[in-house]
């Protein structure tokens, strides 16, 4: 494919980046584009797939056809063969009506099934039927319906691993497989990350009336040697962040450090310490928003047991009582009648030592915070995961893949 066309595609779908990587990536769209071939997307999350299946519908003979986008992580189990193929009335408990499903709605279109890895093995079944003969079967019916669509295909997982673990179906892996295009990670195309530095931090001047951030030649270094595991996705995050935050427009390499999550020497909470010091609050993952509740915790409690300790000072009762910072279980003579929301705390009027408490510093686990804020969000959205995921600042997939993991 010329250049030419290329660039103009780029242009058309707002994709930035000049590396050869991406160029051939978006060659491969365009020339496997007007075959049928099924297509699988892979790549790492975050790198920029979502572009490409809407390259191939554009560019195929499909075009004035309907396409939709699913994300198969985010459908529940029960529920993802009704989404595919539809239902007849009755099939199951709140069937009232008989409903289509996205083989029936995308006839003579395109399907982008996003995280195909997520579908559980017995729609891969029904899935693997429609893609070698059109054929579908609504769930609670008998008859063989049939559909012309194509299907793009994308995946995060390492799918020959899945399909290694008897996860994933070889033959539907073979099936959707057919041109694979794959989508390299940004560390492997350094060259485009001030690129796409410039333009989001252009577009966040634009939607925010503000004036734009640029990078100083040592930050613009800094940028690029950066691993970015989270990909374009997280480039997008930081350059807003920054954008918003910072009141200076130059952005040196000592301002930009501050919103670089220390991948590289692993994610303790020593980097958090960091984050705390500068008072820049950088949330480039999930994790990190966990480690960041962590930090807040102990802090909270180190911040209680000082109010304690100064209290008990005060009124001399401190000699078998001081609340040691860094040991786990200890005695407490005090009675606590509540806490408010600033820790203060009041004593049993007339006795200082009315009982004696024991007090245990939770030693929560990553996962079990982390399952406790899923199950919050989940209980004050009244369990609407679009919101919970909204609130939480995760993707509703990735809140889907953790209410599984946890079993909420
Ligand atoms: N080359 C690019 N130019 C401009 N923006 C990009 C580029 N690549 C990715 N983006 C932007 O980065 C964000 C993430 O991209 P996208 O959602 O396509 O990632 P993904 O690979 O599908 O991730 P996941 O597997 O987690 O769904 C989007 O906002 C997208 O617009």
């Amino acid at each position: 494919m010329a250049k030419q066309s290329i660039q103009q595609i780029k242009q058309r779908f707002e994709i930035i980046g000049t590396s050869p990587e991406l160029d051939r990536a978006i060659d491969i769209a365009l020339q496997v584009a007007p075959t049928d071939l099924s297509v699988l997307i892979t790549g790492e999350s975050g790198v920029g797939k979502e572009n490409f299946p809407q390259i191939v519908h554009q560019f195929s003979k499909r075009k004035h056809g309907p396409y939709f986008a699913i994300n198969c992580g985010s459908i529940p189990e029960g529920t993802i063969d009704s989404e595919l193929f539809g239902h007849e009335k009755g099939s199951f408990t709140g069937a009232t009506g008989t409903r289509k499903g996205y083989f029936e709605v995308a006839d003579g279109g395109t399907l982008f099934l996003d995280e195909v890895g997520e579908l559980p093995l017995s729609t891969q079944v029904r899935l693997l039927r429609v893609l070698e003969s059109g054929e579908f079967i609504k769930v609670g019916s008998s008859k063989v319906e049939k559909s012309d669509v194509r299907v793009v295909a994308a995946t995060n997982l390492d799918l020959v691993n899945a399909v290694e673990k008897g996860k994933f179906r070889e033959d539907l892996y073979f099936r959707l497989n057919t041109v694979p295009i794959r989508i390299p990670p940004l560390r492997n195309r350094r060259d485009d990350i001030p690129l796409l530095f410039r333009k989001f931090a252009a577009d966040c001047a634009e939607k925010y009336m503000m004036p734009q951030i640029n990078l100083s030649e040592d930050a613009i270094e800094l940028l690029k040697s950066y691993r970015w595991p989270g990909n374009v996705r997280q480039l997008k995050n930081i350059t807003e962040q920054i954008s918003i935050i910072e009141k200076e427009r130059i952005i040196t390499s000592e301002i930009l450090q501050n919103y670089l999550p220390d991948h590289e020497v692993g994610m303790l909470p020593v980097s958090l310490s960091k984050i705390h010091e500068s008072e820049h609050k950088s949330f480039a993952n999930e994790r990190e928003i966990l480690y960041q509740v962590l930090f807040d915790m102990k802090k909270d409690i180190s911040d209680l047991k000082q109010v304690v300790n100064s209290i008990l000072e005060d009124s001399g009762t401190h000699s078998s009582t001081i609340i040691p910072s860094d040991h786990t279980r200890v005695a407490v003579p005090v009675k606590y009648e509540h806490f408010t929301d600033n820790f203060a705390i009041s004593k049993t009027e007339g006795h200082d030592i009315q009982e004696a408490t024991e007090y245990e510093e939770s030693s929560l686990s990553i996962s079990e915070v982390e399952k406790d804020m899923i199950a919050k969000a989940l209980e004050r959205h009244n369990g609407k995961r679009k919101l919970a995921a909204k609130d939480l600042g995760i993707s509703e997939r990735t809140l889907y893949r953790k209410i599984k993991e946890y079993d909420l």
